[in-house]
């Protein structure tokens, strides 16, 4: 049977990049979504956005919701110093398979943990199972109908603290409408949104950054 577009994004950065080079390993990656075939990764427009935050907050520990095919795993831990981490959470079990030689290929696998599974059922887990105390920076990338249910379980599990950093992806395409007048409206957050473009395309989209500024 054909390959899945995921395994011809794998075969691209096994063909194109460097093992041990994450920046290679991008450009691999946006080079085939660009001018092979579209794909759903946050890109290289609003990777940047995404560096710049990573950059600014030097989080400690880190949570992603969604890997895909770990193309954000590998922007963000290619950024982390040493001790930091991302936690990436994934319930695709042939995502998951793809993601893990993808961030392999990088050479970042001593940052990152790949979490197979749904993030309702590992958020209660994560402070007992990671030895996670807060997270510093969470990025929004899963089924966008859950990026409220989620930030409010991780709120009631305690995993949201005092300068905590939400970041969403698509908040204008496809859309997270109730997430946004959630962070917007509520006086526990300072949202901030940054104007890009959807991956690859002329069409509009941006990431929300949201600080949590405590009970
Ligand atoms: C109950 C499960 C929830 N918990 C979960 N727990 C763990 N993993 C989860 C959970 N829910 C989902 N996942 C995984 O995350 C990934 C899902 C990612 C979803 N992303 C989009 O849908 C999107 C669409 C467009 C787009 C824009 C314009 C278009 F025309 C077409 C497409 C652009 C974009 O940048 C986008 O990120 C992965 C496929 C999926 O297995
Ligand atoms: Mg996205």
């Amino acid at each position: 049977t054909r390959t899945s577009r995921p395994q011809r994004i794998l075969k691209a950065v096994q063909t194109k990049a460097t093992v041990g080079d994450p920046q290679s390993v991008i450009t691999a990656i946006d080079h085939f979504c660009r001018h092979r075939e579209w794909a759903m990764n946050v890109g290289d427009e609003k990777g940047s956005i995404l560096d710049s935050v990573v950059n600014e907050v030097s989080p400690v520990t880190v949570l992603e919701l969604g890997t895909y095919c770990g193309y954000s795993t590998v922007r963000i831990a290619r950024l982390l110093p040493p001790g930091a981490c991302v936690i990436t959470l994934e319930f695709n079990p042939d995502y998951a398979a793809i993601a893990r030689q993808v961030i392999k290929w990088s050479g970042l696998e001593d940052k990152v943990q790949l979490v197979e599974g749904a993030s309702g059922d590992w958020i209660p887990w994560m402070k007992e199972h990671f030895g996670v105390q807060a997270f510093d920076l969470v990025f929004l990338d899963h089924w966008k109908e859950r990026y409220l249910p989620d930030t409010k379980l991780l709120e009631e599990c305690g995993l949201i603290q005092k300068g905590t950093v939400l970041l969403a992806d698509n908040v204008i395409c496809p859309g997270t409408p109730d997430y946004l007048e959630y962070v917007r409206n509520s006086p526990h957050y300072n949202s901030q949104y940054y104007r890009s473009h959807l991956e690859y395309t002329k069409v509009e989209d941006g990431l929300e950054k949201s600080v949590f500024l405590g009970y």
